[in-house]
């Protein structure tokens, strides 16, 4: 099964606020545009992934992204998160009708093509499924297969939320690649450990992560 990747990706301005501790206001857009890069590059290299279909308002994360090959969807309609990734899924279902489809996220900077080839397979089996990130208490991806609704409800104990709206929880070893999102400075210094992409080690290079140099 082929799938269309949906990865949601915030106005770089305001993305991810919980890694204050690592990184300061200046570094962040950075940040978290590099883990976006990264993660783009890594899903288009899957071999289970037709394409790739960020959702950004972002004026540059645009340009950068769809330079690595991505499309591009506005983030409409206001309506935060779930609303843009639902409006997003419909329409890369209108452009490949009956395709299977999933939302990423964007803060996979370990990510590896051939585990998320594995949870993509795993997710082929069952109508709606998800994987839950490191910690167990969120999600990195919500998989629905042709004829099915994605149905997302990302955001606070959203794992309990997908689980509660009725797609299958895959249980899979070594994909760690694919769960370790990246929130503050600890999963920072986790996804280092894990290996980063390109983009992200060259940001984190700079910042002179604790842990990473013995610290
Ligand atoms: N397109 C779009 N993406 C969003 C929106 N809100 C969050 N995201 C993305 O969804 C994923 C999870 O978002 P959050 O955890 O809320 O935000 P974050 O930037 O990762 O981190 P914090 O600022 O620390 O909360 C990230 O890839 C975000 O960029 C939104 O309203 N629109
Ligand atoms: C939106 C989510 O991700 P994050 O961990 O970045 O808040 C989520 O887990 O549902």
């Amino acid at each position: 099964m082929q799938w269309t990747l949906v990865i949601p990706l915030k106005a770089l301005a305001r993305a991810k606020s919980r890694l204050s501790d690592a990184a300061a206001d200046g570094v962040r857009p950075g940040l978290a545009l590099a883990f976006a890069q990264d993660t783009v590059a890594a899903a288009l290299a899957c071999a289970a992934v037709h394409d790739v279909a960020v959702v950004t308002d972002d004026p540059l994360a645009g340009r950068e992204l769809a330079a690595l090959g991505a499309r591009i969807v506005g983030n409409e309609p206001a309506g935060g998160l779930n609303a843009a990734l639902a409006h997003a899924a419909a329409a890369v279902r209108r452009l490949r009708p009956g395709g299977a489809v999933a939302a990423l996220n964007a803060d996979l900077p370990a990510l590896r093509a051939p585990e998320l080839a594995r949870v993509l397979g795993a997710a082929a089996e069952f109508p709606r499924a998800f994987l839950p990130d490191a910690a167990g208490i969120g999600t990195t991806l919500l998989a629905a297969t042709p004829g099915r609704e994605l149905l997302p409800a990302f955001g606070a104990d959203s794992r309990m939320r997908h689980l509660a709206s009725g797609a299958v929880e895959l249980a899979l070893g070594a994909v760690d690649s694919v769960r370790q999102d990246v929130d503050t400075g600890d999963d920072l210094r986790a996804a280092l450990a894990l290996g980063v992409g390109p983009r992200t080690a060259a940001v984190a290079a700079r910042l002179l992560i604790p842990g990473r140099h013995g610290g």
